[in-house]
């Protein structure tokens, strides 16, 4: 589904990426985990096209797309939900949800409204109401349903529970987890290794710029102290 294989990437005369290699396969799970300013969000912004790589290859869906468009990489299907969300504030929920609604890929059962709002009820009860007065976990929600309306082949989540509440966050990984129930393939940054652990395949820790680390669960278990120093919780 995704391979980047020693990704370089970087900001004017600053390289922050150095040597970033990750692979999500179909159906999979995949974390990418780090203390803050390590290099995660810039991974995800050259996958999506939105900076442009120095160096190192991007397959998606066994196309190079190293250098594309932003537009040519969400056609062939990969779905962003950002960091801080960025919902459109003065449209409603439900013009958000439909705002960037596409079955680009011919699904045979995309998405609608209507599943949206069977992940999210509180989506539904909302529908009506302008995004930047929703909460930030209804945000949340709201930047997860639209990222879907979009059909993605893979969906990528830049700090999927990040300052939410305990119950939010809860209802957050429920989602998470139906969706990889249905076969979604899911790239998701976050640093809830309980969650993490449990829920996702593999894991791959960044540290300024390069994977210094990458497992199973079950490694993470073994690894414990030295995961724990790396992702910094
Ligand atoms: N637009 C930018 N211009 C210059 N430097 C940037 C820019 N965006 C990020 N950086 C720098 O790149 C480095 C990596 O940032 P990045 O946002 O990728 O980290 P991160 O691991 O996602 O951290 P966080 O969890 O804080 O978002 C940081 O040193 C950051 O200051």
């Amino acid at each position: 589904m995704l391979t980047v294989d020693g990704l370089q990437a970087g900001y004017g005369h600053a390289q922050v990426l150095f040597d970033v290699s990750l692979q999500v396969n179909e159906g999979e799970l995949i974390t990418l985990m780090g203390r803050n300013g390590m290099g995660k969000t810039t991974t995800v912004r050259s996958v999506m096209g939105l900076l442009g790589p120095r160096g190192g290859r991007i397959v998606f869906d066994g196309k190079d797309i190293h250098g594309a468009a932003p537009e040519r990489v969400a056609r062939l299907g990969a779905g962003l939900v950002p960091e801080g969300r960025q919902v459109f504030p003065t449209l409603t929920v439900r013009e958000n949800l439909i705002a960037t609604a596409a079955n680009r890929l011919n699904r045979p059962d995309p998405w609608t409204l209507d599943k949206v709002y069977a992940l999210f009820p509180r989506m539904k009860e909302r529908a009506g109401q302008m995004a930047g007065t929703l909460s930030g976990g209804e945000q949340q929600m709201l930047a997860v349903g639209r990222a879907l309306m979009t059909n993605p082949k893979l969906l990528i989540l830049d700090e999927a529970t990040e300052g939410l509440a305990p119950v939010i966050r809860a209802e957050i990984w429920h989602v998470i987890e139906q969706l990889k129930a249905q076969g979604q393939s899911i790239l998701l940054i976050d640093k809830n290794i309980a969650v993490l652990k449990r829920l996702a395949d593999r894991h791959y820790i960044l540290e300024k710029g390069n994977v210094v680390w990458s497992g199973t669960g079950a490694d993470l278990d073994r690894d414990a102290e030295r995961v724990h120093a790396y992702v910094g919780v």
